[in-house]
């Protein structure tokens, strides 16, 4: 059985080779999308010199007091030639006039009918309360880099570079299916030896986290037969990724792995040293110009979940250069018991406390148990080599 690092690094490479599609999307609904090009500013930032505040612009020089001649504010330019002894009032964002190098703030002068005067208290230098055209960024130079995840922070730099559309790498998109006799719809109350089949949402969700495109094909029974037709079509379709979920242990029903082959997607792994998640399946299906990457993951909800953030997640990441900081050490608040040689993902719940980042993880660990997942928010991640980590340590923790 391989280990998780050697695993993650088969499943990065194999991503790699997907090819990436481009689209061109308006820039409101490119939020969240990854940039395909590097966005060039097609004019200064700012485009023109300009006052920081409100109050007067002056030329600089031993006097304190000025005649005001008139006003300029935002958007509405007035072309004044400051001399010495005059003031224009300004408001914040209006262009300076020619011959102003400085601009005082309304709060440090007087006004008495035309004249302003400098408050006794008031410190002034020359250059002040300006931002220079191109202080920002100058034009031609690059605004935003390609692989930039397009948040509330970049879309604003796009929109001051007139970039109306903007190239963005495409979703991915993958095809969902569960398996099990013991599954049954949402709206169905289960009876005795039924589960309601959650993992479709969860995984749904975590590939909309991401972003992603997601079709549902919904659950299908422990027949082998039917499970080979709903794997049949999905390998037909134009998606990057198919993940199934059930079915992949080594029960006596457990046909997944099987169907896979027979269909003729190559399988790279399975089963990996980890806890919860070990019996993942990974393959890669090629036909024509498709390339699917193959993912069975256990059925057990958390083990399924788990396998998303630390397998599916970190390789999208990585696919689309995205430097995610979701690791971070916290001081390990309880015992946690680990006997074993496999690398453990537990569910933990971070938090501060004297300004220090704690865990704690004191809940049962069972990969059936969602509600306990659901209120974790980090998986403490114990190495092969380390056992039993004792309350007092330090511990590294994947937000999830
Ligand atoms: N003899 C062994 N038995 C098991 C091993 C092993 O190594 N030897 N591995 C265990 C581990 S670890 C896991 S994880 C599970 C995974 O098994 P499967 O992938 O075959 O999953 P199933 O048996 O189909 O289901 C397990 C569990 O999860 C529930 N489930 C399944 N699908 C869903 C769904 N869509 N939504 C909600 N719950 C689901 C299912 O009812 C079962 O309770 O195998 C161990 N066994
Ligand atoms: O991985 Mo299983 O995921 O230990 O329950």
């Amino acid at each position: 059985m391989i280990n998780y690092n050697e695993a993650l690094e088969i499943i990065k490479s194999e991503f790699q080779k997907l090819k990436l599609k481009v689209e061109e999307v308006d820039i409101f609904e490119s939020y969240n999308y990854i940039l395909a090009e590097d966005v060039i500013a097609d004019v200064d930032l700012p485009p023109f010199d300009n006052s920081a505040v409100d109050g007067y612009a002056i030329k600089f020089s031993d006097t304190s007091q000025w005649k005001i001649i008139g006003e300029i504010s935002a958007g509405n330019f007035n072309s004044f030639n400051i001399s010495d002894d005059k003031a224009v009032l300004i408001t914040t964002g209006s262009k300076i006039p020619v011959g102003a190098d400085t601009i005082i703030s309304v709060e440090d002068v007087n006004v008495q009918s035309n004249t302003l005067i400098l408050k006794a208290n008031a410190f002034i230098k020359k250059g002040m309360n300006i931002r220079t055209q191109g202080n920002d960024l100058k034009r031609d130079e690059i605004a935003v880099r390609q692989f930039t995840k397009i948040d509330s922070k970049t879309i604003a730099v796009l929109a001051s570079c007139g970039k109306e559309k903007v190239k963005v790498y495409s979703k991915l998109k993958s095809a969902l299916l569960a398996t099990g006799d013991e599954l049954i719809p949402i709206n169905e109350k289960p009876s005795e030896d039924k589960f309601r089949v959650s993992n479709i949402y969860s995984l749904y969700a975590a590939m909309k986290e991401m972003n992603h495109t997601v079709i549902n094909l919904g659950f299908a029974k422990d027949d082998k037969e039917m499970i080979r037709n709903k794997v049949e079509a999905a390998l037909e379709m134009n998606i990057d990724m198919l993940i199934t979920t059930g079915g992949v242990s080594v029960g006596k029903y457990d046909f997944l792995k099987e169907i896979f082959e027979e269909q003729g997607v190559k399988e790279k792994f399975w089963k990996v040293n980890i806890k919860p998640g070990k019996p993942i399946y990974f393959g890669v299906y090629e036909k024509d110009e498709r390339r699917i990457l193959v993912f069975g993951l256990p059925g057990n909800p958390v083990s399924s979940l788990v396998n998303f953030y630390v397998f599916i997640k970190p390789a999208i990441e990585f696919l689309f250069k995205q430097n995610t900081i979701n690791k971070l050490t916290a001081i390990l608040q309880n015992d946690l018991k680990k006997k074993d040689g496999k690398r453990h993902f537990s569910r933990g719940v971070l938090f501060t406390e004297n300004d220090e980042l704690k865990v704690t993880s004191e809940f049962s660990q069972s990969s059936g148990n969602l509600v306990e997942m659901s209120r974790a928010n980090c998986l403490i991640e114990i190495e092969e080599d380390k056992l039993n980590p004792k309350k007092g340590e330090r511990v590294k923790c994947i937000l999830i």
